[in-house]
């Protein structure tokens, strides 16, 4: 475990046991969060990035489980090797680490009020009145920015927009004080100015408490506004991850580098088309050999990529890339004029 992490996964395999097959959703990944720091978590869809959040929260349900791996909880605490139902798992989830979701409105039930759910959520892990919890819940509300907290307790959640569901939502996250907050696209539900309004919220929250929060996202927009660190998922694995400016300025993994390419940018001509990453994410029922990005890299080197599985290289300033381009040991065997990064891909 690095020694200023807060959480280290290692390893980490979930898969789905489907009648079709085995999804190997996630499929080894290793990331480390830093305690205070805000890691953002990127890639395309279906790469794996809820089912890496929800593993961390023993939230996979059946036909889903654990199946290799270990997450590094504080002191040592074993996440994965945890029973998702039980008592420290319970008490780590919501105790010491909350999580905000996508869809506020389907987050909040629409039978009770929020007064019932916030009161609740602090009941869970702190010992004090129902008054005293009531009264926690409006400082809280007034925290998260929702004007009348007092009156907004007794609403119910389809009395309010989505921006407030999720402010309430952030609310209930924070109830108990959580050293990470993982924050699953939290904003995608909203439009454009909520959104920007609730990404000020949770990082100023970040820098008033202190917490670590993981933030999965597919807006590189928001990753260089809010993230201290970047990790880059593809098809269940992490291909990529280090220091903010380093990931922006200097890519290397050939994904990370066509992630990057593919943000439109102002000064591109009108006539210049954008640039897309070929071809589609596998399903991971259909995962190929080798490392999973080579039939779409444009820098595979023919005859290993599509058989060696990559291994993690560490490279200076705290970074590691899942690439053999950048083992050298590897690459010593490889013929010369095998393609340098940096020129046109052929
Ligand atoms: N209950 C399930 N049964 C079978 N496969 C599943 C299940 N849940 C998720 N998967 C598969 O696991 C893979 C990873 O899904 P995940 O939701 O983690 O992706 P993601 O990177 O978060 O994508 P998005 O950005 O679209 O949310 C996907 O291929 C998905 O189809």
């Amino acid at each position: 475990m690095a020694p200023d992490a807060l959480l280290t996964v290692e390893g980490l395999r979930t898969h789905f046991f489907t009648d079709e097959g085995v999804v190997r959703a996630v499929d080894g990944v290793n990331l480390s969060l830093p305690a205070g720091r805000t890691v953002c978590v990127v890639g395309e869809s279906g790469c794996g990035k809820s089912i890496t959040a929800r593993s961390i929260l023993g939230l996979i349900d059946p036909p889903g489980r654990i199946v290799d791996g270990h997450i590094w909880w504080k002191e040592g605490t074993d996440l994965a090797a945890l029973d998702s139902h039980g008592e420290r798992m319970r008490q780590v989830r919501g105790g010491q680490i909350a999580m905000v979701f996508q869809e506020p409105m389907a987050s909040l039930s629409p039978a009770y009020t929020i007064a019932n759910q916030l009161t609740e959520a602090i009941l869970a892990h702190r010992t004090m009145t129902r008054d005293e919890a009531r009264r926690r819940g409006i400082q809280l509300l007034e925290r998260v920015g929702i004007p009348r907290p007092a009156q907004t307790m007794n609403s119910f959640a389809f009395q309010l927009s989505g921006g407030m569901c999720q402010r309430v939502m952030i609310a209930m996250a924070l109830s108990c004080e959580p050293s990470l907050l993982i924050a699953d696209e939290p904003t995608t539900a909203l439009d454009v100015t909520t959104q920007a309004r609730i990404i000020d919220l949770l990082v100023d929250i970040q820098s008033d408490t202190g917490m670590s929060m993981m933030f999965i996202t597919h807006d590189l927009g928001v990753v260089a506004e809010i993230a201290d660190e970047v990790v880059v998922m593809y098809l269940g694995t992490v291909v990529e991850q280090g220091g903010v400016d380093d990931i922006f300025h200097d890519p290397k993994h050939p994904y990370t580098k066509a992630l990057l390419a593919s943000i439109p940018t102002m000064g591109r001509g009108a006539r210049q088309p954008l640039n897309s990453i070929r071809g589609q994410v596998p399903h991971p029922l259909d995962r190929p050999g080798g490392c999973p990005f080579h039939p779409r890299c444009d820098y595979a080197v023919p005859g290993l990529c599509e058989t060696v599985d990559p291994p993690v290289v560490e490279l200076e300033g705290a970074r590691r890339v899942r690439c053999v381009r950048h083992d050298p040991d590897v690459m010593a065997g490889q013929a010369p004029g095998v393609q340098e990064f940096g020129e046109e891909p052929r």
